[in-house]
C-alpha cells in the first residue's frame, strides 16, 4: 500500500514539490541566517557607534566649554592681581552660591607661580554650600582630594589651556589654563582650574542635547577591549573607553540602544518567511488541483474506459466508445487517447485478419479444419439437445494427384479455388457450411437435414461440379473433373460425437471411392461396404 501511494502520480508530485518547499524554505533560512541577520547585526552596530560618536563629540563639546570658561577667567588683570594678592576683595566679589549653580562648575582651584594653592573656591558636592578658602581644610576640606591631582598635572607641561577628562577623585571634566593678563601677556602668575563634575545633573544636561540615555563610568587602564556591546532584553549597553588625564584609569563612556531596528527588521524577515512558505504551499495545492483535474483525472477516464473495454475483448465495435471529453481535447492527452483509439482499430484489425486467417484457408477462402471443427462441436451439441437432423459431408477431387502431374501444382491450385467458389455458390444460399478440410478435400454441415434431404443436397453438388466440365484428360473416371462424396446423419443415442459423425462420413467417402468414384454414398452401418447405398452422376 504504501508503495502504491509512492507510485501515484499525485504521490510523487506532491513529495517533489514537498522537496522543493522544503529546500526554498532552508536555502531562505540559510539566507537569513548567513546574510540578512549579519547585515542587520552591522547596520545596528554601526548605529551604535554613531550614536556612541555623538556623545563623545558632546562631551568634547562640554570640555571645550569649560575651556573657553576657565580661559575668560585665567587671561583677567583681575585674577592676575588676584594670584600675586594685590587683589584682596577678588573672591568676594568675584565668587558666590549663585555663580557657581549658574555656571554649572563645581570648583575653582587657583594655584600661583610656585604651584601652590592660592585659592579655592566651589560647592561642596555632599551638601551643596558654597566655600571660599585659602587652603583645603575647614569648610574647603571637600576640595582637598582634587588638589593633589592637579598639582600633579601642573608637572606636565602646564603652559597651554587644557581640558581633561579625570576619573579620580570623581568623574569630572577639569580645565586649565596659565593665569595672564587680560592681552595674554606674561609671565604666567599662576594656574587656574575649573572642576565640573559628571554627576547626574551633568549627565541629564548631555542627555537633554543629545537626546540620547547616557553613562558614566571608570575602567580600569590596561582594559584590552576598547567598545563592548552587551544585549540585555531587547536592549544594547555600548561602552567606549575614553582616555582620562590619569594613566591608571579610562573614562567608560556608555549609552543605551533600544533595538527596536533589528526586532522589526527581524520580525519582517520572519514574516516573509512565512508568507514565502505560506505562497509555496499554496502554488503546491494550485499545481496538485491542475495535474488532478488537467491530467490525473483524464488519464484515470482513459484508464476507466480500458477497463470497460476489457470484457468485449478491447473490441471498440462491440464495446463503449471513447467518450468525446477525451477525444476532442487539443493536448497531449488528447493526442495519446486518440492514438490509443486508434491503436485499439488497428489491432482490432489485426485480430480480425488473423482470426479470419487462423479459420480460414487461404488458398480457397473456404473456412478451414478448426472452423469447420469448432461448428461440428456446435452443431452435434445442438442436435443431441433439440433431436433435430443433422448430417455431414465429406467431398474429395477424384484422382486429384493425377491433375497435379499432368497439369501442374500452379494448376492444381487453381482448380481448387474454382471447385471451392462452385460449392461455396452452391452451399451458401442453403445454409450450409462448407471448409476445406484437407487437401482436395472439403467437409460440409447440413443443419436440420436428414439424410434423404443431404443426398439429395450432395448429389446436387456433384452435379454442379460436373457441369463445371473443368476438364481433366487424365481421369479414368470422366473426361472433366469429379468428386466422390460420403454422407453420414446424426442419429439420436448412437451417434457418439462430431468425430464419430465424421469418421462415418469418411468411410462412406471410402466406399464412394471404392465404388468406382463419381459418386455420392451414404453411411449405414447396418449395410456390407458393398451394400452401402450408392448415388452415382449418371
Ligand atoms: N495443387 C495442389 N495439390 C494438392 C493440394 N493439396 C493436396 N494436393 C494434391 O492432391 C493429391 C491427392 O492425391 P491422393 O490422395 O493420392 O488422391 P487422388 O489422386 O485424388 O486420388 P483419389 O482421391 O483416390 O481419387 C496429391 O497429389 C496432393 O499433392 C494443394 O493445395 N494444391
Amino acid at each position: 500500500m504504501p508503495l502504491m501511494l509512492i507510485s501515484s502520480l499525485r504521490s510523487r508530485f506532491l513529495l517533489a514539490l514537498g522537496g522543493v518547499l522544503l529546500m526554498a524554505l532552508l536555502a531562505l533560512m540559510m539566507i537569513g541566517k548567513w546574510i540578512v541577520l549579519p547585515a542587520l547585526l552591522a547596520e545596528e552596530r554601526s548605529l551604535v557607534s554613531q550614536q556612541l560618536d555623538r556623545l563623545e563629540r558632546s562631551l568634547a563639546l562640554n570640555q571645550e566649554q569649560l575651556l573657553a570658561q576657565v580661559r575668560d577667567w585665567a587671561t583677567w588683570d583681575d585674577t592676575y592681581e588676584f594670584v600675586q594678592d594685590a587683589y584682596p576683595r577678588y573672591a568676594e566679589v568675584n565668587f558666590s552660591q549663585n555663580m557657581f549653580e549658574e555656571m554649572g562648575y563645581h570648583l575653582m582651584v587657583f594655584f600661583d607661580s610656585d604651584k601652590e594653592v592660592h585659592w579655592i573656591a566651589g560647592l561642596d558636592p555632599q551638601s551643596g554650600r558654597y566655600a571660599s578658602c585659602s587652603e583645603a581644610d575647614d569648610s574647603c576640606r571637600w576640595a582637598a582630594p582634587y588638589i593633589r591631582p592637579l598639582q600633579a598635572s601642573l608637572a606636565n607641561d602646564p603652559s597651554e589651556g587644557r581640558s581633561d577628562v579625570y576619573t579620580q577623585p570623581s568623574l569630572a571634566i577639569i580645565a586649565s589654563n596659565p593665569i595672564l593678563r587680560t592681552d595674554e601677556s606674561g609671565p604666567a602668575q599662576g594656574w587656574l582650574f575649573k572642576v565640573r563634575h559628571m554627576d547626574d545633573e551633568f549627565t541629564n544636561m548631555m542627555e537633554a542635547h543629545t537626546g540620547l540615555a547616557v553613562t558614566f563610568d571608570t575602567a580600569a587602564a590596561d582594559t584590552e577591549i576598547p567598545s563592548s556591546y552587551t544585549i540585555d532584553e531587547g536592549i544594547i549597553l555600548a561602552r567606549r573607553l575614553l582616555p582620562s588625564a590619569q594613566d591608571h584609569s579610562m573614562l567608560s563612556l556608555g549609552t543605551l540602544f533600544d533595538r527596536d531596528n533589528y526586532r522589526a527588521s527581524f520580525t519582517t524577515f520572519v514574516y516573509a518567511l512565512l508568507w514565502t512558505g505560506g505562497l509555496m504551499l499554496l502554488v503546491i495545492a494550485t499545481v496538485l488541483l491542475l495535474l488532478e483535474r488537467m491530467v490525473l483525472q483524464p488519464l484515470r477516464a482513459l484508464t476507466r474506459f480500458t477497463k470497460q473495454l476489457e470484457p468485449y475483448q478491447l473490441n471498440l465495435h462491440l464495446g463503449p466508445r471513447l467518450s468525446h471529453r477525451l477525444r476532442n481535447r487539443n493536448d497531449e492527452i488528447g493526442s495519446l487517447a486518440r492514438e490509443f483509439e486508434a491503436q485499439l482499430l488497428r489491432q482490432e484489425q489485426l485480430t480480425d485478419e488473423l482470426r479470419e486467417l487462423s479459420t480460414h484457408d487461404a488458398l480457397t477462402g473456404l473456412p478451414n479444419r478448426r472452423f469447420f471443427d469448432a461448428k461440428l462441436n456446435e452443431a452435434v451439441d445442438a442436435a443431441r439437445d433439440t433431436s433435430r437432423p443433422l448430417s455431414v459431408m465429406m467431398l474429395d477431387i477424384d484422382h486429384f494427384k493425377l491433375f497435379n502431374d499432368h497439369y501442374g501444382h500452379p494448376r492444381g491450385d487453381l482448380c481448387l479455388k474454382e471447385v471451392a467458389d462452385c460449392m461455396k455458390h452452391h452451399c451458401e444460399p442453403h445454409g450450409v457450411t462448407i471448409a476445406r478440410t484437407g487437401g482436395e478435400e472439403f467437409s460440409a454441415i447440413l443443419l436440420h437435414q436428414p439424410a434423404q434431404d443431404a443426398i439429395r443436397f450432395a448429389q446436387e453438388l456433384c452435379n454442379s461440379i460436373a457441369e463445371m466440365a473443368y476438364p481433366h484428360d487424365f481421369s479414368p473416371v470422366a473426361s472433366h473433373l469429379t468428386v466422390s462424396i460420403g454422407v453420414a446423419s446424426y442419429i439420436h443415442n448412437e451417434t457418439r460425437d462430431a468425430s464419430a459423425l465424421m469418421s462415418a462420413a469418411d468411410e462412406a467417402l471410402y466406399q464412394a471411392k471404392n465404388a468406382g468414384r463419381n459418386r455420392v454414398m451414404l453411411y449405414d452401418k447396418t449395410q456390407p461396404i458393398n451394400a452401402a447405398s450408392v448415388y452415382t452422376h449418371e
